[in-house]
């Protein structure tokens, strides 16, 4: 088999309003950030398959005749589903040697790019090839690194074994994908999810593959084209976290307090529904200050929300109190538990305010950055295309 190489890149995402409870069917509003993950993949003649995976440390190689023996007799090319297969997932965690049921983030990272490898190839030869994979995105933060990554790794394999053409013609910096393959390429981002997350609602691939903004209802996804500009604060309070685990615990205390939680579940949808018509409503009328009084009250009984549901951290605490002090609004976004922060900037919120909140948070150990949101979903780009600094980091494996 002759394999072309290849680079694809996939957007960050950070959740406006509707985390964890997008789980449970509620509403969630998301948007595409202008951090990407960027991926290699070239084809090899070792007979090895290689995963170089630098955010994270992670260097590895397999020899094809050891997978070989993991595809399960009756697996076939599987179909793209919603399930995982169960036994190969069984014999991948045996084969990386994880013994517990606790992945961490090498084994995440490993388990599903050879889940979504052996799933794709294991009916035919098994390909000799090398994947390299670099993240402008902070890993387990909330802004959907571990979708980027999911969704890179299906659109290069689903390229790579014939399944969706590549789309890139020979004078073009970029090229994206047609709707019918990026339903395909979300569907197999959304099983690694499966992987990374355990019960991932699908938000985050879906905005890795799209792009822009979405409104993302169980698993029905829709574009939200008339969306003013906003301006937004990114601050990682550094705190690590793991998305499995928080959804994990929402979930418990859905299950032992059903009839005090479904209710905060319910007012967080009416919160990204509220959001969303004001959000319409800032391109049909002239925007008034009223709007963005209540986008900010939104925000802040969100985040009171998401600290009921069991998500909050004494840092995301301190990141609110500080930006308060200048008058500015935030929440956690994605799942919490430490991670990263989003803080609603007013259109005549002044630079010098701007700057000196950017200060107060680092200076309480915080990243913090303002950040144009919006950027393409899922695609496919020339060597030419890819920024010079993230082509040398990829170029070195
Ligand atoms: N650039 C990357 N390289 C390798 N693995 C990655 C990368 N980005 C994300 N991941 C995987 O995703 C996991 C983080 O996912 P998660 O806990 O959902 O946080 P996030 O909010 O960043 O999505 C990591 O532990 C790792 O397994
Ligand atoms: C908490 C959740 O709503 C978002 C998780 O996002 P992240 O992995 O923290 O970037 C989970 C999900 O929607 O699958
Ligand atoms: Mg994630």
């Amino acid at each position: 088999m002759t394999i072309k190489d290849l680079f694809v890149s996939a957007p960050g995402k950070a959740i406006l309003h509707g985390e964890h409870a997008v789980v449970h069917g509620k509403v969630a509003l998301a948007v595409s950030l202008n951090l990407r993950t960027y991926l290699r993949l070239k084809g090899t003649t070792t007979g090895n398959v290689c995963i170089n995976l630098p955010n994270i440390d992670t260097f590895l190689c397999y020899d094809l005749s050891e997978l070989k023996q993991l595809i399960p007799g009756s697996c076939g090319k599987r179909e793209d589903g919603k399930l995982l297969d169960a036994e190969l997932v069984r014999r991948l965690r045996e084969f990386i040697g994880v013994t517990n049921g606790n992945l961490d983030t090498c084994n995440m990272a490993t388990l599903s790019f050879l889940y979504i490898y052996l799933s794709l190839f294991g009916s035919s030869e098994l390909p000799s090839l090398t994947v390299s994979v670099w993240s402008e995105l902070p890993t387990g933060a909330g802004l959907g690194s571990s979708a980027a990554y999911s969704v890179c790794l299906a659109a290069a394999l689903l390229c790579t074994s014939g399944a969706i053409p590549a789309p890139l013609k020979d004078l073009d910096p970029t090229a994206r994908w047609c709707q019918d393959d990026l339903e395909r390429i979300n569907s197999w981002a959304f099983q690694g999810e499966m992987i990374i997350h355990g019960n991932p609602s699908g938000v985050d691939n879906a905005v890795g593959t799209w792009g822009g903004m979405l409104r993302f209802l169980a698993g029905k996804i829709i574009p939200l084209s008339r969306v003013p500009l906003l301006r937004i604060l990114l601050t990682n309070t550094k705190v690590p976290r793991s998305t499995k685990v928080l959804v994990a615990r929402v979930k418990d205390k859905i299950n032992k307090f059903p009839s005090i939680m479904i209710p905060v579940l319910d007012s967080v949808d009416a919160i990204s529904c509220t959001c969303e018509k004001v959000l319409s409503e800032m391109t049909s009328e002239p925007i008034t200050g009223e709007h963005y009084n209540i986008l900010e009250e939104l925000i802040d009984i969100n985040q009171h929300h998401l600290n009921v549901m069991g998500v909050g951290h004494s840092s995301l605490d301190t990141l609110c109190q500080v930006t308060l002090t200048k008058g500015l609004h935030s929440k956690l976004t994605g799942a919490g538990g430490g991670g990263c922060g989003i803080t609603l900037l007013r259109p005549e919120t002044d630079s010098s305010v701007v700057q000196t909140t950017v200060q107060d948070l680092k200076d309480c150990g915080f990243d913090c950055w303002e950040t144009s949101i919006g950027g393409p979903g899922v695609q496919q780009h020339s060597p030419l295309s890819v920024k010079e600094e993230v082509l040398e980091i990829l170029n070195r494996y």
